[in-house]
């Protein structure tokens, strides 16, 4: 048997999965690791738990299942994207901990950008917007605090790259330090028209060339993995961020097609094709794929808090002991009150971008409990992605496929995607295949490795398991959703 090493580096814990030469996943180990929150609204992970979780979650499945190196044909990476690692080029080692997509530190970096009027052209370059969720202020801040760092950047001494980046590096010795073209799309440093990193931006965030990565299509030859670490040589041939892998794990491939990934936070991308469309409605352009030189360019919105606001009612209000709970107090929640909850824990992100917005519940009597908190905390979910929905298909102008793909933890739960297509007013579609991230990785390595089928034939493989449609009249549906957008301006405000 050939199989594929799918290893999914995420924000709370790292997987590594074994797919056959069906695609099918024959086994898979998971870690989790610490996360660490140095002050209010910060975020960082040690770079050396992103790699010993990954080594291990590696020899964990190799083992379990019995798999030795030479079985597997190849290793797509996908990961947490926008996350940063500086480390020394001769040791090894990380100058700083990783700075976590989240964390808000750089909020005073992107206002002086924004007053020194630079916003246009890192938009109009990068796809993206000045908030601190992308790279490229957070290196900026680590090149500022380390003293001497910035020196030994510019003489190669130091490298930067996403967790991708910093992975291959490490699992081929040092040989190799590159990235995919999604990766560098999140950076705030790479000109997605032109496919090459920007000096311009660079120089405006004070940040030395020559300490980035290569960028490369997301199959591509990444390098091989040194044969001390999984018992023999296996080529890196796919990497994607883990966003654009569940793209190309649900099979998106025709421009319209929209899907929408339900973890932590909620990222949903819509197929543009050949052409980075402009958004009018605070949307990131950015790249889906890069095959054969070409890229494939989508909408994203990002929201930073969807799964996250299940957690909050286990660990923060003690709520519930499971996050399936939900479900169960959600249909028991009465329907004459209308609580609603804005979960701007973290700021808003899509298409509002409030960094420093917090978040609020509306709508509380004295009945209000956790079933009315659960619903809310379902539905919050449902509203932002509305919120995308229309800010991306007005964008697009085109013509859009009608339903949405779904995947990621919370789309297990089918009151959350009832309310989520009662909420759209449109039909949302859940795949057989829940592990739609690991597969948009193994597919990239198994096509390049020449044992996965082409693009077109990997499309057909896509299986509905359900079908959800809306239940709730178009009335009901608008008048709750204009309270939504009263209840978030009201957020704004204070
Ligand atoms: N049945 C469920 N109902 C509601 N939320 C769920 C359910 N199962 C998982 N979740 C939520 O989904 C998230 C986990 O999804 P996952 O895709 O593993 O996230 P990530 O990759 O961001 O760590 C958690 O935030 C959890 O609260
Ligand atoms: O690790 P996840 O699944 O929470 O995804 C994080 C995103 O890539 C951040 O942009």
């Amino acid at each position: 048997m050939t199989y594929i090493l799918a290893i999914d580096q995420g924000t709370t814990s790292t997987r590594a999965i074994l797919f056959d030469d069906q695609m099918q996943v024959a086994g898979s180990a998971q870690q989790e690791f610490p996360q660490h929150f140095p002050q209010a609204g910060w975020v960082e992970h040690d770079p050396e738990d992103l790699w010993t979780t990954t080594i291990e979650t590696c020899r964990r499945v190799m083992a379990d299942l019995d798999v030795t190196a030479g079985e597997i044909a190849g290793i797509g990476i996908t990961n947490q994207r926008e996350t940063t690692v500086v480390w020394d080029r001769k040791t090894g080692k990380a100058i700083h901990n990783a700075i976590v997509w989240q964390d808000r530190r750089t909020t005073p970096i992107c206002e002086a950008l924004r007053e020194a009027g630079h916003e246009a052209l890192i938009s109009h370059q990068t796809g993206l917007l000045l908030d601190p969720y992308f790279s490229g202020t957070k290196l900026s801040w680590i090149l500022d605090q380390v003293p001497g760092s910035r020196e030994q950047a510019g003489n190669g001494d130091l490298l930067v790259g996403t967790v991708d980046s910093f992975l291959i590096w490490r699992l081929t010795g040092g040989a190799s330090h590159v990235t995919d073209a999604t990766n560098a799309a999140r950076t705030l440093m790479y000109d997605i028209r032109n496919g090459a990193w920007s000096a311009e931006i660079c120089d405006v965030l004070n940040v030395p060339m020559a300490m980035l990565p290569e960028v490369k299509d997301s199959a591509a030859d990444f390098g091989v993995i040194q044969a001390d670490i999984l018992g023999g040589e296996i080529p890196v041939l796919g990497v994607a961020g883990d966003q654009q892998a569940a793209t190309i794990g649900q099979a998106c491939f025709r421009p319209g097609m929209m899907k929408s990934t339900y973890g932590t936070g909620c990222f949903a991308l819509l197929n543009t094709g050949e052409t980075p469309v402009v958004s009018s409605n605070r949307m990131l352009t950015t790249i889906a794929y890069q095959l054969d030189g070409k890229p494939t360019y989508a909408l994203e919105g990002s929201i930073f808090i969807a799964g996250a606001a299940v957690q909050w009612l286990r660990d923060g209000m003690g709520m519930i002991e499971n996050a399936g709970q939900t479900g169960e107090l959600a249909p028991q929640a009465d329907p004459g009150q209308d609580v609603l909850l804005v979960p701007a824990f973290t700021g808003l992100g899509a298409p509002y971008w409030q960094p420093d917005s917090r978040g609020a519940v509306f709508g509380l009597t004295r009945n209000s409990g956790p079933a009315e908190l659960a619903r809310a905390a379902l539905q919050s979910v449902g509203y932002q992605t509305r919120d995308l929905w229309e800010a991306m298909r007005a964008d697009w102008g085109g013509e859009t496929d009608v339903t949405l793909r779904v995947d990621g933890g919370m789309s297990a739960s089918d009151w959350t995607m009832q309310s989520l297509s009662d909420l759209l007013g449109a039909a949302v579609d859940r795949p057989v295949m829940q592990e739609t991230t690991a597969l948009g990785a193994a597919w990239l390595a198994g096509m390049r490795a020449g044992i996965y089928p082409d693009q077109e034939r990997f499309a057909e493989t896509w299986a509905l398991d359900r079908q959800f449609t809306p239940q709730l009249a178009a009335e009901s549906r608008e008048a709750a959703y204009a309270r939504w957008k009263r209840a978030v301006q009201a957020v704004i405000g204070v």
